[in-house]
């Protein structure tokens, strides 16, 4: 019942102002609404919360919007962080380390050892997906459960690899946060201590930004400004009733 009127109440606000299916910024700190003849259409019919994928290549600044969407009250699930837990368990631990002897150390992954095999070779990293990806989408569902059962009515769903594993088919409303390459590859670079060339060989396993963004619903530009980002994740919210 509430969820209904949650899905009609984005329909009616979005009717009336006809506004964005998509929203870009042009330059930094500006935020543009494109018309589109159709109100945002909310695509799922299943039960449970909303879904708004959340997503980007290396460095773009998912997890920087992740924080700004949990500051405005909305539940985020983090896939990085999931895997992160993943890759704690001795379950996975043992597959990882028959796969990619050496990258697990008295009961703890090597994350660098792993990247630096993983990363060089498309079979490797589908190997290690194989292992990881599974458990990270049931502990996403369990989390997504529980924000159900606590009321609520959206999730953000931050995942870095949305288009590469085809998840987007599930998602109310995808938002992609995209910057330039050389300037995500400074970010990630300042933020990691990652050298130019990893940053560089994540990049190269990843959807290619421009595709993430023909396929977004949202297009945030993190090529400026945390004000400007944040006017944007503002317009973003705004346009799907969530403001
Ligand atoms: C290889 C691992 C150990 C490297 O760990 P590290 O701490 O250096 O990086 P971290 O996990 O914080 O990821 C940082 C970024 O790297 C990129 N990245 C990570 N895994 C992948 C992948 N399988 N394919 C492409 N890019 C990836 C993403 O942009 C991600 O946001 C780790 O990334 C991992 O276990 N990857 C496999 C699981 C996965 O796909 N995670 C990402 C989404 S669920
Ligand atoms: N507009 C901005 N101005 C300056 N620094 C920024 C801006 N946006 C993000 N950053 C910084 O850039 C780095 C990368 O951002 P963030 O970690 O949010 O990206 P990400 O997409 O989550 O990265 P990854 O794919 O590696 O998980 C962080 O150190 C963050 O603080």
């Amino acid at each position: 019942m509430q969820k209904s009127h949650v899905c009609c109440s984005v329909r009616q606000r979005i009717d009336a102002q006809l506004t964005a299916r998509r929203v870009t910024a042009l330059a930094p700190a500006i935020v543009t609404a494109m018309t589109d003849p159709a109100p945002f259409p909310i695509r799922s019919q299943s039960p449970g919360p909303k879904r708004l994928g959340l997503t980007g290549s290396i460095g773009a600044g998912k997890s920087t919007v992740a924080a700004l969407l949990r500051g405005r009250g909305l539940t985020v699930l983090d896939a990085d962080a999931q895997a992160r837990l993943v890759t704690e368990q001795p379950e996975t631990l043992a597959l990882i380390e028959a796969a990619f002897p050496g990258t697990v150390r008295d009961g703890v992954l090597d994350r660098p050892a792993l990247s630096a095999v993983a990363f060089a070779d498309p079979a490797r990293l589908a190997r290690l997906n194989a292992i990881v990806h599974p458990r990270v989408r049931a502990r996403m569902t369990a989390l997504e459960r529980r924000a159900a059962e606590a009321g609520a009515r959206w999730v953000v769903q931050d995942i870095p690899l949305l288009f590469e594993g085809g998840l987007e088919a599930g998602m109310d409303a995808v938002l992609v946060v995209d910057a330039p390459l050389e300037l995500r590859v400074a970010r990630v670079m300042e933020r990691s201590g990652f050298s130019r060339e990893e940053v560089l060989a994540r990049d190269a396993r990843q959807t290619p930004a421009a595709d993430k963004r023909a396929k977004a619903d949202f297009v945030i530009d993190n090529g400026g400004t945390l004000a400007g980002l944040e006017a944007q994740v503002d317009a973003a919210l705004e346009a799907l009733g969530l403001g």
